[in-house]
């Protein structure tokens, strides 16, 4: 079977991918969510023309000659008004957030204003009417909509929704990615390995990127090379409510590599098996009814790279979330060779220089190795069949951090 090109293998993950349903959250759980639903104003902010300072609020025919002696006939604090109103000749101690009164149509604030006692005062500094006013509505008004659909609530999304008089939002249901490691030779962190065992890696890489795309993640832990082993975790992710199931390992075509025969075993018509790609060749994907199944490989690096390229994307779809690899224009900080038919990530260390991104690939590419993975902070994208290359050639790479 020929390789599947990068490209046609994630059109294929996103094709269909929508978000599925939607739950009302508390607004204090909801940062980092999307919006499920446009939100409009239950409210007016502010309710009604409010002091935006500390002062007095007077005519501003009374402050066009200076200074000018005033009677101060009451006082509006915040969150209680002035039950009267201002005449001509009078002033209203107001603090900042409370209702301008009636009569009154500006703020001298307190630092132009000199106290006489008696209640009066004398301001020595004219104001122009209006000024230090927020006048009702400023903000939104009752029935606004103020946040759109699929808007992601950050820290100003929240508190404007709290403004307006929403206790929860409406948010998309965050899609669940299910993960089960496969292999007779995994243990957990933490564990004695014997001679012959590794620890088993990848599912929290996975897990990470996963969350970062905005998913919900059930480790299922390890199952031994036997089929009904594995078929037995999938189905206890499908009765889990995955909308995703990924397996790591076995994805190749070893004597224990299982997953191809499980998953077609269990009825997935799988849409693509092996992309041009380096690392993760062997990767695979198909759909368990609704429930979409990749079969990751097992090398930790190409766990991980497929995982950023292929899986965060689709979660982030499921999610109702736009996101896109994160791409840039570089040079080469060294000489490359000439690739072969798979599209490549090569880890690399960028740095910003005068003249832009420079990307300079480590030597040793093992998809073994994850140290290296963690001192890259990019991967040069070298598509298939790209000629030999020279330091300072432009390329593009892949921002892992
Ligand atoms: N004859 C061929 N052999 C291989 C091919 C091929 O095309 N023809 N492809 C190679 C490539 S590329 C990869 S990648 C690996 C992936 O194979 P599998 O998906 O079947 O992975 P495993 O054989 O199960 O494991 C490979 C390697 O990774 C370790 N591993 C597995 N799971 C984990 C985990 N959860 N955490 C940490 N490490 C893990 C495993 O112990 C192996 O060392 O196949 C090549 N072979
Ligand atoms: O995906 Mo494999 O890592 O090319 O080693």
């Amino acid at each position: 079977m020929a390789l599947t090109p990068v490209d046609a293998a994630l059109a294929h993950l996103l094709d269909g991918a929508e978000p599925r349903g939607s739950e009302t959250v508390a607004l204090h759980d909801a940062a980092g969510r999307i919006l499920a639903a446009p939100l409009h104003a239950l409210r007016t902010q502010p309710p009604f023309d409010a002091s935006a300072m500390d002062g007095y609020a007077v005519q501003a025919g009374d402050v066009a000659n200076v200074p000018a002696q005033l009677d101060v006939i009451g006082v509006a604090p915040a969150g209680r008004q002035f039950a009267g109103s201002v005449g001509p000749g009078q002033a209203v101690r107001i603090f900042t957030g409370a209702p301008v009164p009636p009569g009154a149509d500006t703020i001298a604030i307190q630092e132009n204003v000199r106290d006489l006692g008696d209640g009066k005062i004398e301001v020595f500094e004219t104001v122009a009417a209006g000024r230090h006013i927020r006048y009702s509505g400023l903000d939104f008004k009752d029935g606004d909509r103020l946040l759109d659909k699929g808007r992601l609530l950050d820290a100003a999304a929240l508190s404007l929704a709290a403004s307006a008089n929403h206790p929860t939002v409406e948010v998309v249901r965050a899609p669940l990615l299910a993960i089960i490691a496969t292999g007779d030779e995994l243990l957990l962190p933490g564990s004695t390995p014997g001679p012959d065992q590794i620890i088993s890696s990848n599912a929290y890489g996975v897990a990470a990127l996963a969350r970062e795309a905005g998913a919900r993640v059930l480790d299922l832990g390890i199952a031994p090379d036997r089929e009904d082993a594995i078929a037995a975790l999938i189905a206890t992710a499908r009765d889990a409510g995955a909308d995703v199931i990924v397996t790591l390992g076995g994805a190749s075509v070893g004597d224990h590599d299982f997953i191809h025969d499980v998953l077609t075993g269990m009825g997935v018509n799988l849409a693509f098996w092996k992309i041009a790609m380096r690392p993760g060749k062997p990767l695979m994907f198909g759909r368990l009814g609704d429930i979409r199944c990749i079969g990751l490989p097992g090398n930790p690096v190409a766990s991980l790279i497929c995982t950023t390229l292929f899986i965060k994307p689709l979660l982030a779809k499921l999610g109702g979330r736009a996101y896109a690899p994160p791409l840039r224009e570089a040079r080469l900080g060294a000489a490359m060779k000439e690739n072969d038919s798979r599209q490549d990530y090569v880890r690399a260390r960028a740095v910003e220089t005068p003249g832009g991104l420079v990307a300079t690939p480590f030597d040793v590419q093992d998809s073994s190795m994850l140290r290296t993975l963690s001192e890259a902070n990019c991967a040069i994208v070298r598509p298939p069949f790209a000629p030999a290359a020279e330091a300072g050639d432009a390329c593009q790479v892949l921002m892992l951090r």
